[in-house]
């Protein structure tokens, strides 16, 4: 009904491009269950999700990309079974006529290490770096953003980023169980081990591409598996360094959205500079039978998102 009113209200204009979205599918081949907080969670069920989208993707004809937000596998997979099943949810994903650009998530790294996760991805990156850019149409540039940079997880357990994640974890958590935020308050909620930094190169290279973006008049959207703003996500699942990323971001006026997974509910905020922030609803907790998938159509001044059955639509109107 939503994406019928958008047309109605004059959204009959072609759009620049338009591309695919599904955040969180967390396949596993085990029995339903529970997140810690109590909401089902469909492992079987959500690679039927996946491949719904991708045929919906493809009989839209147009679509020029699709953007996976992370977390293709769930952590309860059972270990001698993760390259196998990474390996079918990327089959479905191949499924797709056209390119998929992949984020990494919590997830994915209980499963595997991302020196294993970023070839197998195929991500655009150097080295087992998993942040790139890429820039569909001249007007518009891609950031994805690699939210595990600094990670207890993924990297090896003696790797300096490791050692830097678990540092920040000791200082900011109290509890024995780095998952755990119990007796933490506010934003501090999100030192939690499942979270991740992005480190100071990271954040080098971000303010050069968006140096470079303002030079070329490109409007940018970030792509994070981990969300940006504390009014568009619980403060359990931001970026550790939300902060001085959005500050960086803040330096320009090309970034006009950030989109991200990892709150399985979705959300949606408008920042203090007009950059919208929103949050995709989770694969994994559609019941089955029903989906969370969608696309986006991008014009020069917004970008309208389609979304499917649990995935909200919405109108994104840049700032001028
Ligand atoms: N409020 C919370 C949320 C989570 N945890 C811990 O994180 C683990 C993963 O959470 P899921 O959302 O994936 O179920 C969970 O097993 C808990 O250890 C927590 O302590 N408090
Ligand atoms: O995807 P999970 O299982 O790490 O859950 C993430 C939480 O929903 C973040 O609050």
């Amino acid at each position: 009904m939503a994406s019928t009113s958008l047309l109605a209200n004059g959204n009959m204009k072609k759009p620049l491009f338009s591309f695919g979205v599904i955040s969180d599918v967390q396949y596993a081949d085990i029995p339903d269950g529970r997140s810690f907080l109590g909401i089902p969670r469909y492992y079987r069920h959500s690679i039927l999700v996946l491949q719904r989208a991708v045929d919906k993707w493809n009989n839209h004809t147009e679509l020029k990309f699709s953007v996976n937000f992370g977390d293709i596998v769930d952590g309860f997979c059972p270990k001698e079974k993760s390259l196998e099943t990474v390996q079918n949810v990327i089959n479905e994903f191949e499924k797709f006529n056209g390119p998929v650009y992949h984020m990494i998530g919590n997830h994915c790294l209980y499963n595997l290490p991302r020196c294993k996760l970023v070839p197998l991805l195929k991500m655009p990156s150097i080295h087992d770096y998993a942040y790139y850019d890429f820039s569909p149409s001249p007007g518009y540039r891609f950031v994805v953003l690699d939210a595990y940079d600094i990670s207890a997880i993924g990297w090896p357990k003696d790797h300096p980023k490791t050692i830097a994640a678990i540092r920040t974890l000791q200082e900011k958590n109290p509890n024995a169980d780095k998952n755990s935020p119990t007796g933490m308050t506010g934003l501090e909620k999100r030192f939690l081990m499942f979270n991740g930094a992005v480190g100071k190169e990271q954040l080098e290279w971000l303010d050069n591409i968006l140096q470079d973006s303002t030079k070329q008049q490109q409007n940018v959207i970030i792509c994070c598996h981990l969300p940006l703003d504390p009014n568009a996500a619980a403060a359990e699942a931001l970026l550790w360094n939300y902060d001085e990323v959005m500050e960086v971001i803040h330096r320009y006026k090309c970034v006009k959205a950030c989109l991200a997974g990892h709150d399985h509910k979705g959300g949606h905020s408008v920042d203090s500079h007009g950059i919208h922030h929103h949050v995709f609803e989770a694969a994994l907790e559609c019941p089955p039978g029903t989906d969370a998938f969608g696309f986006v159509d991008v014009y020069h001044d917004k970008i309208t998102l389609f979304g499917t059955d649990r995935m909200a639509t919405m109108e994104m109107v840049f700032d001028p």
